[in-house]
């Protein structure tokens, strides 16, 4: 009997996140033994520095595709926002499962919005993108790099005596935290990261079995609006990393997908949806991200050479 074994960062999140594919898988295909196999990733290893200086997304993925390719592992579960562009050699997307709660959350201690926060007040965060919104919509916040898992993060609140961090709702709420004290920011005015909370299951390219077994657990509505935010990530950012976030919802038989790219202190958002056949989500990508060049985006992407970060 074949034993499935599934590559998952050591990660409090990304165990959970690995234990829910198993779950799915278990309740599809009981004929089949899973085990969880821990992997730890430079991204992991390396806390002190920000992201962008050691290398960027890929950092979380790398070596449990290198575990893939090597056989030690026959599935990797990944966030899709901590996935690069294009899967290696050897290596495909097989499925991407319902998102959770895209938005993003300003957590506090007592759950006060982000109006109600006092002039000045300093949020952890060491994303690009949430910088550039929070301080578009606050220019007097004064934000603050921090690293490390979901709950080092909340920690610092207290440790580092900041009023605020911003994380995103799917990892709080998979980690089962209590939202008394969120304020979800608003998506219309706070873009998320592409492919925020939706979760990639990646396998090898030759695993035929995984694969069928895969077409039952993918998610089409989710696979649709993640892949079409994707193109729109691949065609504006090239590499580079500046703040830059895509939402697509399906609204009837549409989808409907927002853009947004910023200037790193935020005095410039660009925002943009554009809207099309619920099949045409490579269409509505790319379409949006040649809208968004005519709005200005190459001018803010241009400035991503001297201003580099961390993206997610
Ligand atoms: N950057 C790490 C990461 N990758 C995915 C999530 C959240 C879960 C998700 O988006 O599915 C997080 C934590 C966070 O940003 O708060």
């Amino acid at each position: 009997m074949r034993k499935i074994k599934i590559g998952s960062r050591a990660s409090e999140l990304a165990l959970v996140q690995a234990e829910m594919i198993m779950k799915m898988l278990k309740e599809k295909f009981p004929q089949y033994d899973y085990e969880i196999i821990k992997i730890k990733t430079l991204g992991d290893k390396i806390l002190d520095k920000t992201l962008s200086k050691i290398g960027g997304k890929g950092l979380f993925v790398k070596e449990i595709q290198t575990a893939l390719l090597e056989e030690s592992v026959d599935l990797a579960v990944h966030s899709m926002k901590d996935m690069p562009a294009e899967s290696p050699e050897g290596l495909m997307l097989a499925a991407i499962t319902e998102r959770e709660d895209p938005r993003d959350v300003l957590v506090t201690k007592s759950g006060k919005a982000l109006e109600e926060l006092s002039t000045n007040a300093s949020i952890g965060t060491s994303s690009l993108r949430r910088k550039a919104q929070l301080l578009n919509l606050r220019k007097d916040l004064v934000l603050k790099d921090i690293r490390g898992n979901v709950a080092t993060r909340l920690n610092k609140i207290d440790t580092e005596g900041l009023d605020a961090v911003t994380l995103a709702a799917a990892g709080l709420k998979r980690l089962g935290y209590d939202d008394s004290n969120f304020y979800y920011l608003d998506i219309e005015a706070f873009t998320p990261a592409v492919g925020q909370g939706a979760l990639g299951c990646e396998i090898r390219r030759n695993d035929q079995m995984l694969y069928d077994m895969f077409q039952e657990i993918n998610h089409k509505e989710t696979y649709n609006c993640v892949m079409g935010e994707r193109v729109f990530l691949k065609l504006l950012e090239g590499g580079c990393h500046i703040p830059i976030g895509a939402y697509a919802q399906k609204v009837g038989e549409e989808l409907w997908m927002t853009g947004m790219v910023a200037s790193p202190d935020g005095s410039e958002v660009i925002r943009h949806k554009e809207k099309g056949n619920f099949e045409d989500f490579l269409k509505i990508g790319t379409k949006l991200a040649e809208e968004m060049v005519k709005l200005g985006a190459k001018r803010l992407l241009a400035s991503c050479e001297n201003e580099r970060g961390e993206i997610l």
